[in-house]
């Protein structure tokens, strides 16, 4: 059986202290490139291979010998960590972002964050301690916002000022990298000069443009879902669900409050490298469900149609997880 994987491999070496690295591994071709193998191209190699099929997440393959343990990823790839506590989520999450940090400021030379509003925030909350907040090249970060409320940025509701407040303020991104809102314009405006800001951080190549799709390809998107399965300010049965041309769009009827809100398109969040969903909560149970799980409803949800062309990354506590 041929199952395609991605050229870059995650590769773990639990004897040393290698942490998590992408390198090539099987195919001379070239980088990014999907390309095929098979398991028996494995075996010749001494390693094992199992094949993980978990309800409608994508292949998964992990590969194991007495010295390594290897994870590969297929493009597309959908993964889900249930933790106990809010405090074990943080952790995790911390180390996943700060691997990513490491492979793209080596790739690239540079880090493109997404971040999203509400509690995600909060469970940002260990980067910002040791060993992360000393070994982060927090230089090379960019930070977007996937999704932001028209208001002033010192207002309660800004996503901007939340963000700075528990993070931001906390951590040594050159302010030049951190690409805010124009607080200063009505919906239409922000959005529309939100995306031109994009264009021109994608002509520099601080972020990469999806060869696939013609959308900035962030390298992580760190996105929380709302109790109604809502993800950036994407809300069920609203239409720039729909929207397929703009980068970023505007919404002025958000169901959650405020209203005014400028947003990225799921073109632009399903172009994305790595998508991080991190959800806690029991009233989130039943949109987690509808997202990954036997839901008895049909009608799909934002969160559901969450797809990145690289990995898709469910953090969740136990409480949201209580459907699976
Ligand atoms: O600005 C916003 O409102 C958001 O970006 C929104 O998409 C948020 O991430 C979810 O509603 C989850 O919020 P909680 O984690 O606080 O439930």
């Amino acid at each position: 059986m041929a199952l395609p994987y991605t050229l870059h491999t995650r590769l773990s070496i639990s004897t040393t202290s290698v942490r998590l690295l992408h390198v090539p591994i099987i195919s001379p071709r070239a980088s990014h490139k999907p390309f095929e193998v098979n398991a028996s191209t494995l075996r010749l190699r001494g390693l094992s291979l199992s094949l993980v099929s978990d309800k409608r997440l994508s292949h998964c393959c992990s590969i194991s010998s007495s010295r390594t343990k290897v994870s590969m990823a297929t493009k597309g790839e959908v993964k889900k960590e249930v933790f106990e506590s809010g405090e074990d989520l943080a952790v995790a999450l911390a180390k996943y972002t700060a691997q990513l940090s490491d492979k793209f400021c080596k790739e690239r030379g540079a880090f493109s964050v997404v971040l999203s509003g509400g509690s995600l925030i909060n469970s940002l909350r260990k980067l910002v301690e040791p060993p992360y907040i000393d070994s982060i090249e927090w230089s090379r970060w960019h930070i977007f916002w996937a999704d932001e409320r028209v208001v002033p940025k010192d207002h309660e509701d800004s996503n901007y000022k939340l963000a700075y407040d528990g993070f931001l303020s906390k951590v040594p991104i050159p302010p030049g990298n951190v690409y805010a809102i124009n607080d200063a314009l009505s919906a239409e405006g922000a959005a529309e000069d939100y995306e031109t800001c994009l264009r021109h951080v994608v002509k520099s190549n601080v972020v990469d443009i999806s060869a696939a799709s013609g959308f900035p390809k962030f390298d992580l998107q760190l996105l929380g879902m709302g109790p109604d399965g809502h993800v950036a300010s994407l809300f069920p049965g609203h239409p720039l669900v729909k929207e397929n041309e703009k980068w970023v769009a505007f919404i002025k009827d958000s169901p959650k409050p405020p209203p005014e809100r400028i947003t990225f398109t799921f073109p632009v969040i399903n172009s994305s490298a790595y998508i991080a969903l991190v959800v806690n909560g029991a009233n989130k149970a039943g949109a987690v469900q509808n997202a990954l799980g036997n839901s008895q409803n049909s009608e799909k949800l934002p969160v559901a149609m969450v797809s990145p062309e690289g990995e898709l990354a469910w953090f969740l506590d136990t409480a949201a997880a209580s459907k699976l």
